[in-house]
């Protein structure tokens, strides 16, 4: 891809896309710029990663085709004043601001404007992301495919309806972070037993990554492989009783709705 590539903004989820990207081999490092607030972050991207930073936000407003803008929503506006008289005509705009919809989006920018509202996750990193993403009106077949080729770089990507974007961060923007604490819960659990750390941690992520691959390679219904496992008799079954009693789905739901609340509030 022949198009400059701008994030503002250079934390942990740019960094996660970035990563991916450049992993993929379809966009080379130089296409590729970034600001940050902090010296140290900068000089961190531009070691590890190997793309050009800068202090100046409207240096990569001035540069991008694509813009990316990685900041936290609380800031987000701040940064839109900043950067609106220096953009490109035809820049496509993406934001991955958690509840920062298309229309605060277009208002920020006071011009119309094309924008793309998307909730990647940080797997991104190692080209297992999952985003989601929705356009305003001005973004093009064109655009868009040109949007889903980086996103696809670096993982799976979804178009969804607007309205569903507050709830996505709590099924893949968020849970990657609950997926952790259950790998971290079940190595605890081996190492109780007797089980070195490190291979409990390597068995206990192979195992979620051997059942997610499962869904999404067989296509069988997730309570249809949970059922194969369950060996009649078995021990299986028992730890199934226990985490229904200890409410395992249910916290997970309530933590969801918990996470979809804030993002709504932030
Ligand atoms: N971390 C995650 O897993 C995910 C994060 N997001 C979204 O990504 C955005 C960034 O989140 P993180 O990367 O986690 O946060 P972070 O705190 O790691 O990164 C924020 C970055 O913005 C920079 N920054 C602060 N003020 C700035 C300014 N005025 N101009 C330019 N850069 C500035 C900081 O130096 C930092 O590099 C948030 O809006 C969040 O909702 C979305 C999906 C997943
Ligand atoms: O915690 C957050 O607000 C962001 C949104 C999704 C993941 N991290």
């Amino acid at each position: 891809m022949n198009k400059t590539i701008g994030f503002i903004g250079c934390g942990k989820m740019a960094q996660a896309i970035i990563g991916g990207i450049l992993k993929a081999e379809k966009v080379s490092a130089e296409m590729i710029i970034a600001s940050a607030k902090s010296k140290a972050t900068r000089a961190y991207v531009n070691e590890t990663i190997g793309i050009k930073t800068t202090s100046s936000n409207i240096q990569v407003a001035e540069a991008a085709d694509i813009l990316f803008l990685a900041v936290k929503p609380n800031i987000h506006q701040a940064v839109i004043s900043e950067i609106k008289d220096s953009l490109k005509q035809e820049v496509i705009v993406v934001t991955i601001a958690a509840g920062i919809s298309i229309s605060d989006l277009t208002d920020a920018f006071l011009r119309p404007i094309k924008a793309v509202r998307s909730m990647p996750n940080t797997p991104s990193l190692v080209g297992e992301g999952m985003s989601a993403l929705c356009i305003n009106e001005l973004v093009t077949n064109e655009d868009l495919n040109e949007v889903k080729a980086i996103f696809s770089s670096f993982g799976k990507v979804e178009v969804v309806n607007e309205h569903l974007m507050d709830s996505i961060p709590a099924i893949s923007g968020s849970s990657p972070a609950y997926v952790y604490m259950f790998i971290e819960a079940l190595a605890d659990g081996g190492v109780k037993d007797g089980v070195p750390r490190e291979q409990a941690y390597k068995m206990a992520a192979q195992a979620v990554l051997g059942a997610a691959k499962m869904v999404l390679e067989t296509g069988k219904h997730p309570g249809e492989l949970k059922d194969e496992v369950c060996t009649p008799g078995g021990a299986t079954i028992e730890a199934v009783g226990e985490l229904e009693k200890q409410g395992f789905r249910s916290a997970v739901i309530s933590a969801m709705e918990q996470c979809t609340a804030k993002i709504k509030n932030l």
